[in-house]
């Protein structure tokens, strides 16, 4: 089985956010990841991070978005500054918190311009720091309409764009399966390398699971697959718990 981190954006949000820390750990979780920390002094999530046993896998940039706001802006064109300097604001969250990974948002753009800007801004934010991995995540249209990377065929021509070895694929079965139709086979196609999982049962993102209520995905199988392509990172639960306390909505772990 593949190792198993918690979003404690989605997960755990019955809890104010210090606690979700510990109930995470209660619920037998060694790696979490936050969407946007920004509100909260980084200090204070790193103590529940170190309280709890826990490793931080992923945090979002630039901040602040999704939140009623942009979802990210590294394709707008003419957002380069912006794009900088608060990619060097994630990089003091990343390293006062120890996140393994920042995903890079595109936000809503359309075109080669976007594409372009995009390219640059992470050719960009690898070479100012080297030693931090960025991710990228295909986003779908129902959830975010107009977000310009909203195809996993694209996000494979702006890897290979970017080409550089600490910028890869952040996979979500969830989006895989509203974009595609086909999570496995997007695993299958484009997994290798990826550089982070993210899971939820489409189209209700609710907890991994098949059939009413949850959707097709044939969760057993794709674990399997993930475990078979040789993936050695997290994979993180993202999604929505279809029960009151997210402890109960667990199942899928075992
Ligand atoms: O929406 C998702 O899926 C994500 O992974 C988020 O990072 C977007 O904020
Ligand atoms: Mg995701």
């Amino acid at each position: 089985m593949p190792r198993f981190a918690a979003n404690l954006s989605l997960l755990f949000c019955e809890l104010p956010y210090l606690d979700r820390f510990a109930a995470a750990a209660r619920a037998g979780f060694e790696a979490v990841e936050i969407l946007f920390p920004y509100d909260i002094a980084a200090r204070d999530t790193r103590r529940a991070l170190i309280a709890n046993g826990l490793q931080l896998v992923l945090i979002n940039a630039p901040p602040p978005n999704y939140t009623g706001g942009m979802p990210g802006f590294a394709a707008l064109p003419g957002g380069e500054d912006r794009f900088r300097h608060d990619i060097r604001r994630v990089l003091r969250y990343a390293d006062e918190l120890r996140a393994g990974l920042i995903h890079v948002m595109a936000g809503p753009a359309q075109g080669a311009a976007a594409q372009e800007t995009l390219v640059a801004n992470l050719q960009w934010a690898a070479d100012h720091a080297p030693g931090q991995r960025f991710t990228i995540e295909p986003l779908n249209d129902t959830d975010q309409p107009g977000y310009f990377l909203n195809d996993y065929a694209l996000a494979a021509e702006v890897l290979a764009a970017v080409d550089r070895p600490n910028v890869g694929l952040q996979y979500d079965a969830y989006h895989a399966q509203m974009i595609h139709g086909d999570a496995a086979g997007i695993w299958d196609r484009y997994g290798a390398g990826a550089f982070h999982v993210q899971i939820g049962a489409a189209p209700d993102r609710s907890e991994p699971g098949r059939g009413p209520g949850h959707g097709p995905v044939d969760f057993a199988a794709l674990f399997a697959a993930i475990d078979a392509s040789g993936y050695a990172g997290w994979v993180s639960a993202e999604y929505t718990p279809s029960t009151r306390r997210t402890e109960d909505s667990l199942g899928w772990l075992t």
